[in-house]
């Protein structure tokens, strides 16, 4: 049973959070953008220029996504959600189906679904069963080559702001778990949930970008600190 004393929490997850079930980060050593530059397969400027090249990479990660497991974090953030007698509103940058294999209902993924395709064109979204080519052809608006994996590129704008900015500042508790706060407006998030008056943490394998914004940090592995935290 979790006895966290606090009405309304929002938890923040990252990449780290899905690195114990064998998903890549982005940034540690051996990462994804040690291997891929931002600008080649993450930008709609990329998609412009390399289609094929962008549809490939996502298509390697759809792959990567579809086997495997969530990890005792995951179960544990179920397990807030359900047992929690307030709101607790989980909002991840991870586009893997993992919250939502664990259980996780009240979810926002604020840059998108790698389980989903997305018409560039008449904004359609479709399941992402298959290998994307650019040759497919849209079901609902018939245009060929707008397809893409329905996920948000840099420079474009995160998914479900509005609410997720509504949950900040009336929070009284802002976790933050497995991300490296480098990237934003997540990365901002901390200071929204501070200007709220919101009680600030930080569960990590080591101190991120926006350490110095928390009243408290764990740092250790997801699949310990997090359990342990929330029960
Ligand atoms: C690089 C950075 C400087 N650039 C940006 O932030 C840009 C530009 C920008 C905007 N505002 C700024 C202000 C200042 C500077 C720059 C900007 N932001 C944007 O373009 C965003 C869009 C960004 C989204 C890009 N898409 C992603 N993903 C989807 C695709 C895909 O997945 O391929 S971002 C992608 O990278 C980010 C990676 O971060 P993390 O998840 O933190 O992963 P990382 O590897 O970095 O860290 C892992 C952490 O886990 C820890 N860890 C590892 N193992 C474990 C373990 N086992 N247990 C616990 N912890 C562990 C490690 O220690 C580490 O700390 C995630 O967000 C992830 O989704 N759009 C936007 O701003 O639109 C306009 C706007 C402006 C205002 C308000 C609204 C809109």
């Amino acid at each position: 049973m979790t006895n966290l004393p606090y009405e309304r929490i929002v938890v923040l997850t990252g990449a780290g959070l899905s690195a114990e079930s064998g998903l890549s980060t982005f940034r540690d050593k051996d990462g994804i953008w040690s291997k891929v530059r931002i600008e080649d397969v993450a930008t709609p400027e990329a998609f412009a220029r390399d289609p094929q090249g962008v549809l490939d990479f996502y298509n390697g990660r759809r792959n990567g996504a579809g086997e495997v497991e969530p990890n005792a974090a995951h179960a544990a953030l179920a397990r807030l959600e359900a047992e929690h007698k307030g709101d607790v509103l989980t909002v991840t940058q991870n586009i893997d189906p993992l919250h939502e294999a664990a259980g996780t209902r009240n979810l926002v993924h604020m840059h998108g679904e790698i389980r989903k395709v997305l018409c560039n064109h008449c904004g359609t979204r479709t399941p992402y069963e298959d290998d994307l080519t650019v040759d497919l052809v849209c079901t609902q608006c018939g245009n060929q080559g707008g397809l893409r994996p329905d996920v948000v590129w840099f420079g474009e704008m995160p998914y479900q702001m509005d609410r997720i900015y509504a949950a900040l500042g009336a929070c009284d508790l802002f976790i933050s778990i497995g991300t490296s706060g480098n990237v934003y407006p997540a990365a901002g998030f901390v200071a929204e949930a501070r200007g709220a008056g919101a009680r600030t943490v930080e569960l990590n394998l080591e101190p991120s970008e926006g350490i110095t914004m928390f009243d408290e940090a764990i740092h250790g592995k997801a699949t310990q600190v997090v359990p342990a935290y929330v029960e």
